[in-house]
């Protein structure tokens, strides 16, 4: 399909890119090894992550019409929709108007960060702003998911999927720092993936929605998730397709 043809092309440039840095720098003679564990890590830290994101992102969707509908005419607005074209969505300024689609992104991943938690330690023995000492090497785990949905952070309407919410006044994302929004994680270990996730996630969201309605099987109500080191659903999720033209 046309779309998995896409994502391959973006994963060669970014194997020729790690290739070209490896072959111009003076290391040259050094470490394929280097260069295949990069590639392979690269590979691996956005396959599962990307695939979770995008189990929660369609089931949002199929139960948020309202959010579907908008989704689809931001689409319509933006893009030549016949297949013969649609490669032209993948050129990031095109993907860059697509802002409900991002915030609608940014907001499932909010409340399904497919990495559901994760851990820092102390260098040194220091005491956090709550008041709690910490000793050096002490390792605490918290949890993105609850960060998530906490009151204190999204207000009120935290656990609600309102993409709304990461769109200004005059229709442009609200860029919201990591320590917020931590679905990539903060600090000097955050995910080197982010940008390329939403050019992913945008290009499989728009091949998917402009091609297929999905709704939920009925009676398959027991979607949610199961406490792993990625967020998967724990019952998958049961979807009717049918298929659809965007015009
Ligand atoms: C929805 C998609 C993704 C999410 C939610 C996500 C989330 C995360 C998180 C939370 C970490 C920190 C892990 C830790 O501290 O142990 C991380 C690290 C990392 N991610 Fe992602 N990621 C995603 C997609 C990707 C993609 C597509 C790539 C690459 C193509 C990628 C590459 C990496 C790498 C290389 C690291 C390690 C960074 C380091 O340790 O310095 N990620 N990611």
């Amino acid at each position: 399909m046309t779309f998995k043809v896409n994502l391959i092309i973006l994963y060669k440039k970014l194997f020729n890119m790690l290739k070209a840095i490896v072959e111009e720098s003076e290391m040259e003679k050094i470490d394929r090894k280097l260069l295949r564990d990069n590639a392979i890590s690269l590979l691996l830290a956005g396959r599962d992550t990307i695939s979770s994101g995008l189990s929660w992102f369609f089931w949002l969707v199929s139960t948020h019409p309202f959010v579907e509908a908008k989704i689809l005419e931001e689409i319509r607005a933006n893009f030549i929709t016949n297949e013969e074209n649609w490669l032209i969505t993948s050129r990031l300024e095109n993907l860059n108007k697509l802002v409900y689609l991002h915030g609608a992104l940014c907001e499932a991943l909010r409340l399904f960060p497919p990495v559901p938690f994760e851990h820092k330690s102390a260098v040194k023995s220091d005491i956090l702003p709550s008041g709690h000492r910490v000793n050096a090497n002490t390792m605490g785990i918290y949890s993105l998911y609850s960060m998530g949905r906490m009151e204190q952070i999204w207000g009120e309407d935290c656990l609600e999927f309102k993409p709304e919410r990461w769109i200004s006044e005059k229709g442009s994302i609200i860029h919201i720092p990591s320590y917020k929004f931590i679905a990539f994680n903060a600090g000097p270990r955050s995910c080197l993936g982010k940008n390329i996730t939403f050019i992913q996630m945008k290009i499989v969201a728009i091949a998917l929605l402009c091609n297929f309605q999905f709704e939920v099987v009925e009676g398959h109500n027991n979607v949610y998730p199961c406490v792993s080191i990625i967020l998967h659903m724990k019952h998958g999720l049961k979807v009717k397709v049918t298929k659809r033209g965007i015009n």
